[in-house]
């Protein structure tokens, strides 16, 4: 188990994390969201060991996470992170890369095993391709394949989907959580991306001000966000009657006591958000077809 006691960490005199705790089971995902800023990168850096922390404490089974004042050497065998940077060697080929970690001793495990993270990460047809030859996204999902390759027990995911286009986002996003559920490693995975969470993450934390601001399943929060930050996480919303209301779950009706006024009309593929004035503020809310400016409709809560 992961466990974090009392964190408290400032870069020079700058707070950045406070009495953090949290625990987290092997095997387990884990998404951490909070606005940019508010420490998600920080706190996955001080998870790794790569710096020390002003107080509290980390451990990993029975094992103490330690910074740099006591490790000559930054990190754990148990433990992977793959940083927004990659760290990748350029100049040799993508197998190379992610066969870096592998003993030589066995060449046909090896090989299987680099051909089963290629697969993994869909860059097969890329093994023998240099590094530095290799669009962002690319390099990205080379990052990933090393990360596994020694099948980590607890890995640390910085945006990991982040260069990634949406052709391919969707597959491989299934491809990787899976085969971490399928491995049993634990996951935490820095995010902004909803589609890295929903699906797939086990619980959120959710970082503001400091510290751990929500923390729950997905359907938990989704359904009962608390605050605007982690409405807004989920998608468009609306402060209605000191009530966090989605844009979808505001319906057209003949006759209601949400009477507004349509502003705009944005088309979003299957329906249009329709942004309009209520009360002198503006609300959105989702409609099949496009409405005209100045429309006057009735709305109803329909959760
Ligand atoms: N090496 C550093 N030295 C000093 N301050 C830093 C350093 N790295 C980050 N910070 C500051 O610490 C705070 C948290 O940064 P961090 O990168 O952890 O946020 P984040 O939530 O990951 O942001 P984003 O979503 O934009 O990646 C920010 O105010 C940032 O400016």
């Amino acid at each position: 188990m992961l466990n974090v006691k009392n964190l408290h960490f400032a870069y020079q005199k700058t707070p950045v994390l406070r009495a953090l705790n949290f625990n987290i089971q092997p095997g387990i995902n884990t998404a951490i969201i909070g606005e940019s800023g508010s420490g998600k990168s920080t706190l996955l850096k001080l998870l790794y060991g790569e710096y020390d922390l002003d107080s509290g404490h980390i451990f990993w089974k029975d094992t103490e996470i330690l910074g740099p004042k006591h490790n000559l050497i930054v990190g754990y065998d148990f433990m992977k992170y793959v940083a927004q940077e990659f760290n990748l060697m350029p100049f040799i080929s993508v197998e190379e890369n992610i066969g870096k970690h592998l003993s030589n001793f066995f060449p046909n495990e090896k090989k299987d095993r680099t051909a089963e993270l290629l697969e993994v990460v869909q860059l097969t047809e890329f093994a023998k391709t240099k590094v530095k030859l290799l669009s962002g996204g690319q390099k990205q999902r080379v990052a990933l394949a090393r990360a596994l390759a020694q099948t980590p027990e607890i890995l640390l995911l910085d945006e990991p989907f982040s260069h990634i286009d949406n052709f391919q986002k969707q597959t491989l996003r299934r491809r990787v959580f899976n085969y971490l559920k399928e491995k049993n490693i634990a996951c935490l995975v820095a995010t902004h991306d909803q589609e890295d969470v929903l699906g797939f993450a086990d619980q959120i934390i959710v970082l503001n001000n400091q510290t751990i601001a929500a923390q729950g399943k997905p359907e938990d929060l989704y359904k009962n966000p608390e605050s605007a930050l982690v409405a807004a996480f989920f998608g468009e919303f609306n402060q209605i009657k000191n009530q966090f209301i989605y844009a979808h779950q505001l319906k057209m009706v003949n006759k209601s006591d949400i009477k507004v006024m349509v502003k705009n009309a944005y088309f979003k593929g299957s329906f249009f958000l329709i942004e309009a004035s209520f009360n002198s503020k503006t609300i959105v809310f989702e409609h099949a077809s496009k409405l005209t400016k100045g429309d006057i409709v009735y709305l109803e809560i329909s959760k």
